[in-house]
């Protein structure tokens, strides 16, 4: 069997002739088994074995081979200077990557060159700026468990942001879904399978990890060397586990020593932020699309931002709304005054793009990674610190108050930067360069012996030229032999006494002085000595900047909420969004006027603004009809989507918002919607109903699409109804229902607390114009037959469809302007629904049926053809399938047809 990580047999079996080398090597890889080893020799990183075969498989690097007394192995070196690229590619292939550098110099070591793991690369625990897209987060999360309290820690080990939280296991699993770890670990007590992994973790990579590392003593000494008493920060002992385990862990990966950077372990209680679960993230497309048209979610609307700093935060406002009125309403007040001034807003903006990614560059610094330019980065971002103070010098309202309070210019660490660190340093930090003239007497007088000296050899060409009376004499300087005086063949004769030969061309020969000797000797100990204190200089500045990482970190977090709050002051300018207002205590209900879906509206230039009601005194459940295509589902989510920007601290696309402050946000999108994650089970819609049923309160927001779909249109109205009245009964939830049931809309004649909406569309001929206006009352109609048409799907099953409609719906007008939609109409007991879809067709035979007797034959088949269509699972179906069961349906028929 062959193993890409862990011990390689091959070498197993000759454990005891390896090279000393090949020893190192093959003791690295049982050290760190889970992990694929790369190992430096000189300037490459090599693989030995079937890990070799792997890398340059991966790598797309070529595969060579080793061979010593014992053997040939396979081989294959990735450079180290170009690294990142390769080892994301064996992230991305699923390893974890540990790497094994030479810990000392080459040349100095008396034998076998010392290597050790360095650091261990997994997905969760990437700190290589290359490896890690701008302006995001990065966690690595663990789960623990105390009786029935679970508790979540995360750290982002780029940043050092840890984060602490617990509560019941669906609450801990919606923060893990928000949290989105690209790595989890489960402490021992806690079994994974209670998690359905791909809903909570996605791609997540999950980690075994030394379960010692997560019992209470382990896990309380790790955690205090992060904060001096670890019983203050975390609430119970599933947090101090789940705490300590994780940062043990993310010790263990940077190489094992604490982690000075994680200086912020943050304990936060779930019940602070509007709740929202995957379902909700995904079906509101807050972060990404589900269709093919990326860059189209919410937060592409709202990610205006200067810098990555404030792109991180962005994220996770969005991902975290308020529930705090005071909290939400301190950033409306400040996205308020950015709002009106235009001037200051813009020219934070601006300033703020000269930040960088000061969170991270910090934990590099801390961690002892960063280089010279890094440390310019810092300082280029604390030259813009005294401007934006100075621009929000007269800000009104507190939360910029606070921010401008909270904008240390760090003087001290900016001021030694710039006496410390050239203007413009080279990456390498060991070869000269980085440290600027006048910082370090000792440092200047071995430049300027270099100096001294190289202009001295710059002068000794035309000095020698004419002593010697040799024109063409030549001074030159290789790697091997250093400075030498090149003087051409035919000239030799008039070399002087005291030249010394070095070395003998073919057209020439070259020599040295004993005083061209001598300078060359002080030029290059000058130089050596110069580049090793310059680095030694070089760390102790970096060591000293990062004892003020705290600061820098605090300064990072005020930059990064200045830039997300002058941004949705930017894009609320520009998008003509209005600041929501909240209810008082004790009132209740979503008012909006002309409110628009954020994302919907930048595509769609004629995009027609709507009204909302909700939880007044028309009811808080609407009931919403109208055609397919009409703009249901587009309505449902702008509501949810004002919510969200209103309490993330946003302004809303409408003319006004009067609004409750939501606890929670409950999606049930249809089955047809959710086709492309393949989860379109009827199960699946169920355990959703199930959750909104258990889970929603009167302050939630419930939007339901097509609930009932998944089944038998029988079963998916009892459902739809008994759900409307439980809502109605027992939540008293804000809910917006969008079906193609128009039985339903019969309970709004029965309840208080339900109302119908229909969306209008106007009918000129075959064609159907959808007006996209949503208004009291429900549809007639649902339009199918035109979208059927749309589709493609055959024109006599159109034109039948269309007949039987007619034949069912004589007693409805077909004129748009009269009467097309009754208000709270209830229609028949028998009668013929068009569903949506691809234009399926369904039929429902009552007890009496409205078509004549010359066309029952056609009802039968076309009854065939539906109740065929109603069996397909088209989750489960492959194209092929479609096909085949297409054709089948034609040739029904067809057969009828030819009777
Ligand atoms: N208010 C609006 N103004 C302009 N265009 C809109 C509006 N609402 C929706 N649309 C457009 O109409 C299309 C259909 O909207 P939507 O998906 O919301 O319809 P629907 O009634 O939910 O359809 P179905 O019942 O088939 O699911 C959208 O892709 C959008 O481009």
């Amino acid at each position: 069997m062959t193993s890409v990580t862990g011990p390689p047999e091959q070498m197993v079996a000759v454990r005891e002739d390896l090279t000393p080398m090949m020893s190192q090597y093959l003791d690295l890889c049982e050290q760190y088994e889970e992990s694929l080893v790369l190992f430096q020799v000189g300037d490459f990183y090599e693989a030995f074995c079937d890990a070799a075969e792997a890398v340059a498989r991966i790598c797309e690097i070529t595969l060579t081979k080793r061979e010593d007394s014992t053997g040939t192995y396979a081989m294959s070196g990735i450079p180290i200077d170009n690294a990142a690229s390769y080892v994301e590619r064996l992230l991305d292939s699923g390893y974890r990557v540990a790497i094994a550098d030479q810990v000392e110099d080459a040349e100095e070591a008396s034998g076998l060159v010392d290597r050790a793991v360095t650091q261990i690369i997994t997905p969760g625990t990437i700190v290589d700026d290359e490896l890690l897209s701008a302006g995001t987060t990065n966690y690595v999360a663990s789960v623990a468990r105390d009786g029935d309290t679970f508790s979540l820690a995360a750290v982002d080990v780029s940043t050092g942001e840890c984060l602490v939280t617990s509560a019941k296991l669906d609450r801990v699993v919606e923060e893990l879904e928000r949290v989105a770890p690209a790595e989890l670990l489960f402490a021992p007590d806690v079994d994974a399978s209670e998690f359905d992994l791909d809903t909570v973790a996605g791609d997540a990579m999950v980690t075994d990890f030394d379960a010692d590392a997560f019992g209470h003593d382990a896990a309380r000494e790790t955690l205090s060397g992060y904060v001096p008493s670890p019983e203050a920060v975390v609430a119970n002992d599933a947090e101090l586990s789940a705490c300590g385990g994780l940062l043990a862990y993310a010790e263990y990966t940077q190489g094992g020593d604490r982690l000075d950077y994680v200086s912020r372990v943050t304990r936060y209680d779930p019940r602070e932020s509007l709740r929202l679960d995957a379902t909700a993230l995904r079906s509101l497309e807050l972060f990404e699309t589900r269709g093919a048209s990326s860059g189209h979610a919410l937060v592409d609307v709202l990610d205006e931002t200067s810098c990555a700093l404030g792109r991180r935060e962005l994220t996770g406002w969005l991902r975290r709304p308020l529930v705090d009125r005071e909290r939400i309403e301190a950033r409306h007040d400040a996205v308020a005054e950015f709002a009106e001034h235009a001037l200051v807003r813009e020219a934070v903006r601006d300033l703020l793009t000269d930040v960088y990614d000061v969170e991270r560059l910090i934990a590099r610094v801390s961690r002892g990674r960063a280089n010279a330019r890094d440390l310019r980065s810092l300082k280029t971002t604390l030259d813009v610190v005294p401007e934006v103070k100075s621009e929000l010098a007269d800000a009104e309202c507190a939360k910029l108050r606070d921010l401008h309070g909270a904008l240390d210019e760090l003087a001290d660490v900016r001021d030694l930067i710039d006496r410390a660190i050239a203007t413009d340093p080279p990456i390498e930090i060991t070869e000269g360069g980085v440290v600027r003239e006048g910082f370090d007497d000792e440092l200047d007088d071995l430049r300027a012996t270099e100096r001294a000296g190289r202009e001295w050899v710059a002068d000794l060409e035309a000095s020698e030229k004419e002593r010697t009376g040799i024109d063409s004499l030549d001074v030159g300087h290789n790697q091997v032999h250093g400075y030498y005086i090149e003087v051409t063949n035919p000239n030799l004769d008039r070399v002087p006494d005291d030249y010394q030969r070095r070395q003998t061309l073919k057209n020439s020969e070259r020599f040295y002085t004993p005083e061209l000797k001598q300078r060359e000797d002080e030029i290059f100990g000058a130089a050596e000595r110069a580049d090793k204190l310059e680095y030694e200089l070089f760390t102790e500045v970096r060591s000293t900047i990062a004892a003020e990482s705290e600061r820098v970190q605090a300064l990072a977090a005020a930059l990064a909420e200045l830039d997300v709050l002058a941004t949705l002051a930017a894009v609320a300018v520009d998008n003509d969004y209005v600041r929501p207002t909240f209810h008082e205590a004790g009132e209740r209900g979503i008012d909006i006027d002309g409110g628009r879906h954020p994302v919907v509206e930048r595509t769609q230039p004629n995009f027609v603004p709507n009204d909302t009601r909700l939880g007044g005194d028309e009811g808080s459940i609407a009931i919403i009809t109208g055609p397919n295509m009409s703009g249901k589902s587009t309505y449902m989510r702008q509501v949810a989507l004002v919510v969200v920007l209103a309490q993330m601290g946003s302004f809303v696309p409408a003319d006004s918002a009067h609004l409750p402050l939501v606890d929670r946000v409950f999606t049930r999108v249809g089955a047809s919607d959710d086709i492309a994650g393949g989860q379109s089970t009827f199960m699946r819609e169920m355990a959703e109903l199930t959750d909104i049923l258990h889970g929603a309160t009167e302050d939630s927001l419930v939007l339901l699409d097509e609930v009932g779909r998944g089944t038998s249109t029988a079963d998916g109205q009892a459902i739809a109804r008994a759900t409307t009245e439980f809502v109605d009964d027992d939540v008293g939830a804000y809910t917006l229902f969008a079906t193609h049931y128009h039985e339903l809309t019969a309970v709004a004649d029965e309840r208080d607390g339900v109302f119908n909406l229909h969306f209008t569309a106007t009918r000129t001929g075959d064609d159907v114009t959808f007006l996209h206006r949503v208004e009291r009352g429900a549809s007639s109609s649902s339009y199918g037959v035109e979208v059927a048409r749309m589709a493609g799907v055959p024109e006599r099953v159109v034109t039948r469809s269309q007949e039987l409609v007619d034949a069912d719906g004589a007693d409805v007008s077909d004129s748009p302007s009269a009467g097309e939609y009754r208000s709270n109409g209830r229609r028949e007991p028998t009668q013929t629904t068009l569903t949506n879809g691809a234009g399926a067709v369904e039929t429902e035979t009552g007890e009496s049926t409205s078509s004549t007797d010359s066309t029952t034959e056609r009802d039968d088949a076309l009854a065939a053809v539906a109740s065929e269509l109603d069996a397909v699972d088209i989750a489960q179906t492959t194209p092929l399938e479609a096909l085949t069961r297409l054709n089948d349906l034609k040739r029904l028929l067809e057969e009828d047809d030819a009777r």
